[in-house]
């Protein structure tokens, strides 16, 4: 495909998530309606619409509208690319620019802080209180492209190995700063996961700053019994398992999410049971809740702007019950810990301020909030004890 034509299949593919398509669905749907477009195509095209979704507002208001073409006419702006090069006209590539379109869009400088930052004008107060003098910085690191991150499992090898076997295979890999664990890979994660070090239970794609809140946590796992009660695909698991506990069981209020994970635990050579249902009591119990997760919003721009009020509010009610539940489930002298990848203080402070109202037998003993600017995504951690 001609990077006209890339331009053109991300148009109708926006179109389609515009219209109400869940993104990957309709990604999906344009790839098997397009069996002529390689893996480099699909590469590509995927990359230009996750690159408007993470802008949407900006380049809306650099192309002059708010539909596929108006969007990608404002991304080909923002990176100086003059647009008439790839709205040419020739076959499989964007209509010529109409005259209307030519003069449509207005300079970024002549925008709102939301517009200009990409983030809805409802959620803009909340983030200003959350990030403080950050917010500037913090959302515009969120309007790029996340980093890729591995987490090397020494259970098997270590960060050196990891980085020589990375190199042999060509990838332009170094240590990540913000863990001991973490390996950055330059470029695309494609091919990372046919490495036969891969397979071999090597790494494991995580983001760095997952991996920093499981090494904060490292002190409580070892030698320990620990429950990751929100287990979801089992990223945090697997990390807590390189730290040696005593035992550790996965558990997931949506368990089907949670099959993947005796093949990976598998593959890293460690032990990790996977529960429906909990039974017992634990040294530790972390919940990493449910929620906007507007830290990661460069993974998953869409969730950026499919929250809502509404929705936040509901998430918060379930932050705070999973909390109330889970701390049943602490042993008398054990940890709860608290975890979430939102960079809003109502999903974070307020709801272990509002669990600590409600449950004043217990208090905070650890703390520590990431942003971008520490190189992954957000994440907040509180650590939290009776007595
Ligand atoms: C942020 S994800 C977990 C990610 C995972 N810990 C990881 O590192 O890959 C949150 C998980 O909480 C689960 N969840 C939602 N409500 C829950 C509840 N009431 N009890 C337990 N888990 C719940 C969701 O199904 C989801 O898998």
């Amino acid at each position: 495909m001609t990077p006209a034509a890339r331009v053109q299949a991300a148009i109708v593919i926006l179109d389609d998530i515009l219209s109400g398509t869940p993104v990957e669905k309709a990604l999906t749907g344009w790839g098997r309606r397009s069996r002529f477009a390689g893996s480099k195509d699909r590469a590509a095209v995927r990359d230009n619409v996750f690159g408007v979704l993470r802008c949407k507002r900006s380049f809306g208001w650099l192309g002059g509208g708010d539909n596929g073409r108006s969007l990608m006419l404002g991304a080909l702006r923002d990176a100086g690319t003059d647009p008439r090069i790839l709205f040419d006209g020739v076959a499989h590539g964007p209509e010529v620019l109409s005259d209307d379109e030519a003069l449509a869009g207005a300079a970024l400088q002549d925008a709102t802080d939301p517009v200009r930052l990409d983030v809805p004008d409802w959620l803009w107060p909340d983030l200003q209180r959350s990030l403080g003098q950050q917010t500037e910085s913090v959302l515009t690191l969120l309007r790029q492209r996340a980093p890729v991150h591995l987490r090397v499992n020494t259970r098997v090898t270590d960060r050196d190995a990891l980085l020589a076997e990375l190199h042999r295979h060509g990838h332009d890999a170094h240590a990540l700063a913000m863990t001991p664990t973490g390996v950055e890979v330059a470029g695309s994660p494609r091919g990372l996961v046919s490495l036969p070090c891969f397979e071999a239970g090597w790494f494991e794609l995580q983001d760095g700053a997952s991996q920093a809140v499981v090494d904060r946590l490292s002190d409580h796992v070892k030698g320990a019994e620990v429950l990751d009660f929100c287990a979801g695909g089992g990223g945090k698991s697997l990390a807590m398992a390189a730290y040696a506990p005593k035992g550790l069981v996965a558990h997931d209020g949506a368990p089907e999410r949670m099959s993947h994970l005796p093949e990976r635990a598998g593959r890293a050579g460690v032990a990790i049971e996977v529960v429906s249902r909990v039974a017992g009591q634990f040294d530790l119990v972390l919940c990493d809740a449910p929620c906007s997760g507007s830290g990661a919003w460069r993974r998953q721009p869409s969730s950026k702007w499919d929250l809502s009020a509404e929705r936040l509010k509901s998430l918060n009610d379930v932050q705070f019950g999973i909390l109330s539940t889970a701390q049943g489930l602490v042993r008398p002298d054990g940890c709860l810990a608290y975890a979430t990848c939102s960079l809003l203080d109502t999903e974070n402070d307020k709801i272990v301020e509002r669990f600590l109202l409600a449950h004043p037998d217990w208090h905070s003993v650890d703390r520590m909030c990431l942003t971008p600017l520490d190189g992954g995504d957000g994440f907040y951690l509180n650590v939290l004890k009776r007595g």
